[in-house]
């Protein structure tokens, strides 16, 4: 049977590799983890997709278990500021676009234009986020009928299968550091074996295959399925093996970024339950809250300003909080590895490949491979039938994901700078040329998004069109033929449910003291 897995790397990839696959397979896998006492994981990475919900379920975790455990907070939609111009924001919320008559609401909203605010016309959620409220109410029920946590087509489902049904309302900030912690607690706790060394060497047999890692002081650690978990070096897939990486930077330049923990009083600050994306002179920060800090960064592009000024200028958005606060420079590998899965070897997290965290994507690919794998497990024989489906199944996510993110600054109405005017001229990923003329006539569909399974829905790509500000959209001439009726009546059910919400649904911050 083929069932010895080594994994190297102890950040979030490999911790959440080995307690998947001990939730998955239990005593029948084996697995020995070896992480680098010495080369420390990156440390950052604090904001989800709502799909994790089915990570930690699998896994047999509730909220109240880990969340404290790692300062975690709710995310109900990325907020991107001043990315059309100083002062305007919009939201990118996790909450079903609705229809009318067979049309997106949005297509409705650049027909009827109730306001100038398509997110708090279309959504629940952008007046909820602006009121800083929690999406559950203080007796832990959630904010609304459409979200039933007990219905049947909630309950023991993976991502995968979870895909296309309902929305699930927020997704997570928290601290990675502590979710790696807690997960290793859980995997070692379910054998686990974890060593803490360096791997100096990886042994290939003459077919190339990977036959043994050689740690420092622990000698020769050897498995039938290697997972390579060891970050931006991808030390057994790029290095070992070879496999090239292919990179985005033509479409997405941004190859840097310095972060700060900012501790800060959080009951007084209160807590925005969003990502915000401030846009900068030479990209944008992140501000993401969690129960006792605020984590931010700036992600930038070193062709357009040097890390010195990145630090400073983050430094001065942040304010006096940041002035003890330890500077991580970050060096970001954007792009991914040709093949995932070469021979025996496995690479998943930032080996695998990486987009800047425009969109929060990074823990997302993580567990969509952890998911992939186990559907594509290979048997005694390697059937590269397994092999081939798994890495064309983690190619279309990351070359989906690129899509959607190039779309962010192709579309972004800011061109005050050489910086935001680049950003319009760069070459885009092949198709996306194509799409974006359909999307001038049409919203996004299902028929003229990426066609590949890539975790985003139509409805994101609508926001961002809608948000950015920076291409013309219409509506459909059919819409001028229809009763605008039905539509209006939509729009003032989606402003009274809101208010009701607003008004009953309890701050952000003291559901998380509950909670805690
Ligand atoms: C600036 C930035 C912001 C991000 N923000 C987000 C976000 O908001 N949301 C999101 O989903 N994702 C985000 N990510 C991505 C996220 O951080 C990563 O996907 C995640 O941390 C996985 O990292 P990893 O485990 O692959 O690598 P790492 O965390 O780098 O871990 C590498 C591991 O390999 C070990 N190692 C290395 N060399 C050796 C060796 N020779 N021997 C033994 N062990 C070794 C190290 O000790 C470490 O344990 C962000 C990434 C960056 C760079
Ligand atoms: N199915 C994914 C994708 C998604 C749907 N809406 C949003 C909003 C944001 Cl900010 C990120 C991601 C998503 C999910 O539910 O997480």
């Amino acid at each position: 049977m083929l069932n010895k897995v080594v994994i190297v790397g102890g950040g979030t990839a490999g911790w959440m590799t080995a307690s998947y696959f001990k939730a998955a397979f239990g005593d029948r896998i084996d697995i020995t983890l070896v992480e680098s006492g010495t080369v420390g994981a990156v440390g950052v990475g604090e904001a989800t997709f709502s799909d994790i919900r089915h990570f930690f379920e699998f896994l047999g975790l509730k909220e109240s278990d880990w969340m404290p455990a790692c300062n975690a907070t709710y995310k109900l939609a990325v907020r991107f500021e001043n990315w059309r111009e100083p002062g305007h924001y919009f939201y990118h919320p996790f909450e079903q676009m609705r229809s009318v008559n067979g049309f997106p609401l949005t297509d409705w909203w650049l027909q009827q234009r109730p306001s100038d605010r398509f997110d708090k016309d279309c959504f629940a959620m952008a007046s909820i986020i602006d009121a800083g409220r929690s999406p559950r109410h203080l007796n832990g029920a959630l904010l609304d009928t459409p979200y039933d946590e007990s219905a049947e087509e909630m309950q023991g489902l993976t991502m995968s299968e979870h895909q296309g049904r309902t929305q699930f309302p927020y997704a997570y900030h928290f601290e990675a550091a502590l979710l790696a912690k807690y997960l290793s607690a859980y995997a070692v706790e379910r054998g686990v074996r974890h060593i803490v060394d360096d791997v100096r060497d990886v042994e290939l047999d003459e077919r190339g295959w990977i036959s043994s890692v050689r740690t420092a002081e622990h000698g020769d650690i050897t498995g039938d399925l290697y997972i390579d978990c060891t970050g931006f070096r991808g030390l057994l897939l790029n290095k070992a093996l070879e496999e090239p990486f292919l990179s985005f930077q033509e479409n997405l330049p941004n190859d840097s970024a310095i972060a700060l923990q900012v501790p800060m009083d959080m009951e007084r600050r209160g807590i925005l339950p969003c990502t915000t994306a401030t846009a900068q002179d030479a990209g944008w920060i992140w501000t993401i809250p969690l129960t006792g800090r605020v984590g931010t960064g700036y992600v930038y592009a070193r062709d357009y300003i040097s890390p010195d000024e990145a630090e400073r200028t983050l430094r001065e958005f942040v304010g006096p909080a940041a002035a003890d606060a330890e500077a991580n420079h970050i060096r970001m590998r954007i792009g991914r590895s040709r093949n995932s899965w070469v021979k025996n070897c496995v690479g998943i997290g930032l080996s695998s490949g990486f987009v800047e965290p425009l969109e929060s994507t990074g823990i997302f690919f993580i567990h969509h491979a952890i998911e992939q794998l186990v559907n594509n497990f290979p048997g005694e024989d390697w059937n590269p039938a397994h092999r081939d489906l798994y890495n064309q199944s983690v190619a279309h996510v990351m070359e989906g994901v690129r899509e959607f993110l190039t779309v962010h600054y192709a579309t972004a109405k800011r061109a005050d700078n050489q910086y935001w005017r680049d950003t319009k001229t760069r070459p885009l990923p092949e198709g996306l040329a194509e799409r974006l003329e359909k999307w001038k006539t049409q919203l996004p569909n299902t028929e003229t998004v990426y066609p590949y399974y890539h975790g985003l829905p139509p409805y994101s790509y609508m926001c961002v069109l809608l948000g950015m500000g920076g291409i013309e959209l219409n509506p459909s001439p059919a819409l001028a033929l229809s009763d605008p009726r039905a539509a209006a009546r939509e729009f003032e059910a989606i402003r009274q449910k809101t208010e009701k919400l607003v008004d009953v649904l309890p701050a952000a911050y003291d559901y998380f003291t509950r909670l805690g």
